[in-house]
C-alpha cells in the first residue's frame, strides 16, 4: 500500500488491551494489504516468544538506543521497554504506509511524532481476552492477571480513531478492518 505522488505513507498505530488480538490483525492486514509495511519493535523480552517478530535487547541496550535517539517513541509497560525505531520514517516519507502496535498510553507522543498517525482501536470482552491471554500461553498467571487488570484504558482525545471489534472469527474482523481502512487505502 504506497500513497500515490509524494505523499508521506501514515502510521497506523493499533492499540488495545493486551490478548485482543492486535498481531493476529496486524499480521491479517499485512497478508491481505502486501504494500503496507508492518513495524518491527525493539523489546526488553527474551528472544523468540512469538507473538510477533520483534527485536530483543536487554534493558541497558534498549536504554543505550533510546539515549542515541534510535526510537521516534518508546514507553513502558508490563515491565517490558518497547520502542517504534526511526526507520519507520524512511518508510513513510517514501510513501508507503506502516502498522504498527501501540500503547494507548503513548498515543499523544505517537500522535505529535508522526503527522496524519491513524489510531486502530481493537476491542473484545472481557471474556474473551482472558480466554485469548490464557490459550496464548506466553504469560504466567500472574502476568496474566496483570494484563486483565489494565484492560480498560482510555484513549486521548482529538485522534483519528477507527473502532474494531474483534470478538468473532478473525477472518472476519480482517475484513472489517480493510473496509475501515478503504479511504486510506485510495
Ligand atoms: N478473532 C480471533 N479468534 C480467535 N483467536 C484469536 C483471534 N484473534 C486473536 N486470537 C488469538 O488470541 C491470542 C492473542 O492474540 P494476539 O494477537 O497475540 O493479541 P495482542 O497482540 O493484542 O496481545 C493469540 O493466541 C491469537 O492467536
Ligand atoms: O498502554 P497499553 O495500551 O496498555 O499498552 C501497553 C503495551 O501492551 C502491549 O504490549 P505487548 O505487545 O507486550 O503485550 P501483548 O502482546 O500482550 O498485547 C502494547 O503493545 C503495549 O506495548
Amino acid at each position: 500500500m504506497t500513497a500515490g505522488g509524494a505523499s508521506a505513507g501514515r502510521l497506523i498505530a493499533v492499540v488495545g488491551p493486551s490478548g485482543v488480538g492486535k498481531d493476529s490483525v496486524m499480521r491479517g492486514l499485512c497478508a491481505v494489504m502486501p504494500d503496507l509495511h508492518l513495524v518491527r519493535r525493539v523489546i526488553t523480552r527474551a528472544p523468540d516468544l512469538g507473538g510477533e517478530d520483534y527485536d530483543a535487547v536487554t534493558p541497558a541496550a534498549f536504554d543505550d538506543m533510546a539515549e542515541n535517539g534510535a526510537f521516534v517513541v518508546h514507553w513502558c509497560a508490563h515491565g517490558l521497554h518497547y520502542g517504534i525505531p526511526q526507520t519507520v520514517r524512511y518508510q513513510l516519507a517514501k510513501g508507503t504506509h506502516c502498522i504498527a502496535n501501540f500503547s494507548r498510553k503513548a498515543l499523544a507522543a505517537g500522535a505529535d511524532a508522526f503527522a496524519g498517525m491513524l489510531v486502530l482501536h481493537v476491542t473484545a470482552t472481557p471474556e474473551t481476552i482472558a480466554a485469548r491471554l490464557a490459550a496464548r500461553g506466553r504469560e504466567t498467571r500472574s502476568e496474566i492477571a496483570n494484563r486483565l487488570a489494565q484492560a480498560d484504558k482510555p484513549l486521548p482525545a482529538g485522534l483519528d480513531v477507527l473502532h474494531l471489534s474483534n470478538d468473532g472469527p478473525l477472518d472476519q474482523t480482517i475484513a472489517r478492518a480493510l473496509a475501515l481502512l478503504e479511504p486510506v487505502r485510495a
